[in-house]
């Protein structure tokens, strides 16, 4: 292997119980909010292609007016108890807050910038209620920050001058007394969820971004860092030179899922979602597919299936309310949670062969086996191929405990045969396996 003194310090995964608590979420909240939430993908009454948070970076619009959106933050609708409440209410078990987007603008009272909520008419923290308020619903707080920041003025894409590297050294010390901040400001915070560090100026900081990640984790021991933050001393990312996941879990899905067990690679992961198509920040108009609760279900059963978490993006508005489709998704996804959440809360990765009718989980505390039904068969007979040394003792509905029929096929194969009928939302089938001895 390549010697490195910048890439994974660990070999395997994390074995430490905040980890393993991180492993057990199932479903997460992401929260997108910031300037760009008040021109929601639109400038000077035209749309705006492309996501609303990076409009800043629109030809269409001048950076400067941009920043001046600072004085018309004033979210007179922001109730973080009630964003609480309704992530509760949809089964939501940790949540991950946007502190400062690519924009620079900073969600908290930050003393290294002055292009804060303080200069805001706002003039009040916004993290510290949003963070008391998930904790009192028992649920954990990851702050997201990005390390590209477009209004600082010693950002750089690349050190390209003796000049650039001065003005960098100077936003890296930035960049460390931010999240200071944060950690200090926030102390329950879980997490630090980090963006916006693809370019050549980050690629090269290796040294740096290792540095960081070692001093965070001793000022709160147990952070959970994704592998988004770090690059090697040659300017990898997520994967040192030696093919090593550089952090606790692999960042990479975002907007997407892997497509088989083998692309897990064995790695803690998350995917992050969004509703629209591309959209973090709201948009006033949200063009092309949106997705129904039950596709994000059906995410969700997919990515627990394969042992990951499922985090879903809301992007509140510019006064701080949501909009009604996030709303409804939100109600419709809690109530199946209610009722199906055994078979996604600690749970993973099955001994079943995948089938075509959906995604098979498996719960770490109960060790029943789910069936999370999708694609009903027009037999409504769904297939199951029965681990070896294993029988099915019951097998029962979610919800109605209804005991369904199973019928043996030949060898391991056996079919369960659904109640007929039009499902709203994805069934739910719970396993009781004994041994086959
Ligand atoms: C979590 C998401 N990461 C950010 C991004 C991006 C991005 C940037 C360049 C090319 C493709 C994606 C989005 O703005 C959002 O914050």
């Amino acid at each position: 292997s390549i010697p490195l003194r910048h890439g994974a310090h660990r070999i395997g995964n994390r074995t430490d119980s905040d980890m393993a608590h991180w492993r057990d979420y199932g479903l997460g909240q992401f929260i997108h909010w910031g300037l760009y939430a008040i021109p929601g993908g639109f400038w000077h009454g035209q749309p705006v292609n492309g996501a609303a948070e990076w409009i800043r970076s629109s030809k269409k619009v001048d950076p400067k007016e941009y920043d001046a959106l600072i004085s018309q933050f004033n979210p007179v609708k922001y109730d973080p108890v009630a964003w609480a409440l309704m992530a509760k209410n949809m089964g939501t078990k940790y949540v991950t807050f946007t502190t400062k987007h690519h924009d620079g603008f900073c969600l908290w009272p930050s003393k290294y910038s002055d292009f804060t909520i303080m200069q805001s008419p706002w003039k009040k923290d916004i993290i510290k209620p949003f963070v008391e308020a998930y904790n009192k619903q028992g649920i954990d707080v990851y702050l997201y920050f990005s390390i590209m920041d477009w209004h600082n003025p010693d950002w750089r894409y690349e050190l390209k001058t003796k000049s650039d590297s001065v003005a960098f050294d100077r936003f890296k010390e930035f960049t460390k007394n931010q999240l200071t901040e944060l950690l200090t400001l926030y102390p329950t915070t879980k997490g630090l969820w980090f963006d916006g560090t693809w370019d050549k100026s980050w690629k090269a900081s290796g040294a740096f971004s290792d540095e960081l990640e070692q001093y965070l984790k001793k000022l709160r021991p147990g952070l959970v860092i994704g592998s988004r933050l770090r690059a090697d001393e040659k300017g990898n990312r997520h994967l040192d030179a030696n093919g090593r996941l550089m952090g606790d879990y692999h960042q990479v899905w975002e907007r997407k899922i892997p497509e088989t067990i083998a692309e897990v690679k064995g790695y803690d992961w998350e995917c992050v979602m969004t509703v629209p198509e591309n959209q973090w920040g709201y948009n006033a108009r949200w063009s092309g597919h949106v997705k129904s609760s039950s596709e994000i279900i059906e995410m969700l059963a997919n990515c627990v299936s394969k042992g990951g978490n499922f985090v879903l993006n809301f992007g509140p508005k510019g006064d701080g309310s949501f909009r009604e489709e996030e709303i409804r998704l939100a109600k419709e996804i809690g109530n199946w949670m209610a009722v199906n959440g055994e078979a996604i809360y600690a749970a993973g990765q099955s001994d079943f062969r995948k089938e075509d009718w959906g995604y098979y989980t498996k719960s770490k505390t109960s060790g029943k086996t789910y069936m999370v039904v999708f694609n009903t068969p027009v037999t409504n007979m769904l297939k199951v191929n029965i681990p070896k040394n294993q029988k099915i003792a019951s097998q029962k509905l979610l919800g109605s405990k209804q005991v369904l029929p199973l019928e043996h096929i030949e060898g391991r194969m056996h079919y369960i045969r659904l109640p007929g009928g039009v499902r709203q939302q994805p069934a739910v089938i719970e396993l009781q396996l004994i041994s086959d001895d």
